[in-house]
């Protein structure tokens, strides 16, 4: 499956958000979005699964241009940066919820074994978010949105769930941001900054400082 994102014009008032923005990812691949605070790239995120509306934009998979919001095609999943499973949820039953095996989960992480009856808001911020991020990786969705997965998350932590990624990147079409670059570099297979509200494709690292995403000598 190959999905494009073409055409968008995104506007709050009359500030202009995103424009001449272009991004192609497919089944398979990591496409990994860098861009400042601000820049657009959860909004993009949002633009890509239907939750925000712009002005234009022409989503296409496999060429075949998809006019109703993605999640409605039942095709994708999003992790957004605020968490999205309620605070008086058992573990165990927002496993059983979205459909994926507790058993899998407490193999990757031992840590969990005893928490099947916790409630959600009983774990830290990142134990929050080692979940949702697992839960959506897991999904049985084509195309996965990951907005900032490794905030909050220590070091081991990030090293599984980028293990994780490049496990189900085989079956899915993977975008993720995060202000880690390093672990977006490292990860992708494809990368763009977004930068004055559009996409550039980075051919070569170098440009990241090019374009003072990053500061000039970083990557030396
Ligand atoms: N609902 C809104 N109303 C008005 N402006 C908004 C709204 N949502 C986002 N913005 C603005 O759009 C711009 C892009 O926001 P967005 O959250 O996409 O940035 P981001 O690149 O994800 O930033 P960060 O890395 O800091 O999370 C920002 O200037 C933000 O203030």
């Amino acid at each position: 499956m190959i999905i494009e994102i073409d055409n968008i014009e995104l506007y709050f008032k009359d500030k202009c958000i995103l424009s001449g923005v272009y991004l192609k990812s497919e089944t398979g691949k990591i496409t990994g979005i860098l861009g400042s605070n601000g820049s657009g790239k959860s909004c993009f995120l949002k633009i890509i699964f239907g939750s925000l509306k712009s002005k234009y934009k022409l989503v296409r998979i496999d060429n075949k241009p998809i006019l109703k919001p993605l999640y409605l095609t039942n095709q994708v999943t999003y992790l957004p940066q605020h968490h999205f499973i309620p605070n008086n949820v058992k573990l165990k039953t927002a496993f059983k919820l979205f459909n994926i095996p507790w058993a899998g989960f407490v193999n990757a992480f031992e840590m969990f074994h005893l928490n099947k009856n916790i409630h959600f808001n009983r774990l830290s911020g990142g134990e929050r978010r080692l979940i949702e991020t697992y839960i959506v990786l897991k999904s049985n969705k084509k195309i996965i949105l990951l907005d900032e997965p490794f905030s909050h998350l220590s070091p081991l932590h990030i090293e599984k769930i980028k293990t994780l990624i490049e496990e189900e990147k085989n079956k899915k079409a993977i975008i993720i941001t995060d202000h880690m670059y390093n672990h977006i570099v490292d990860i992708s297979d494809s990368i763009y900054l977004i930068k004055n509200g559009c996409t550039k494709l980075i051919n070569d690292l170098k440009e990241l400082e090019d374009y003072k995403y990053l500061s000039a000598g970083t990557l030396n």
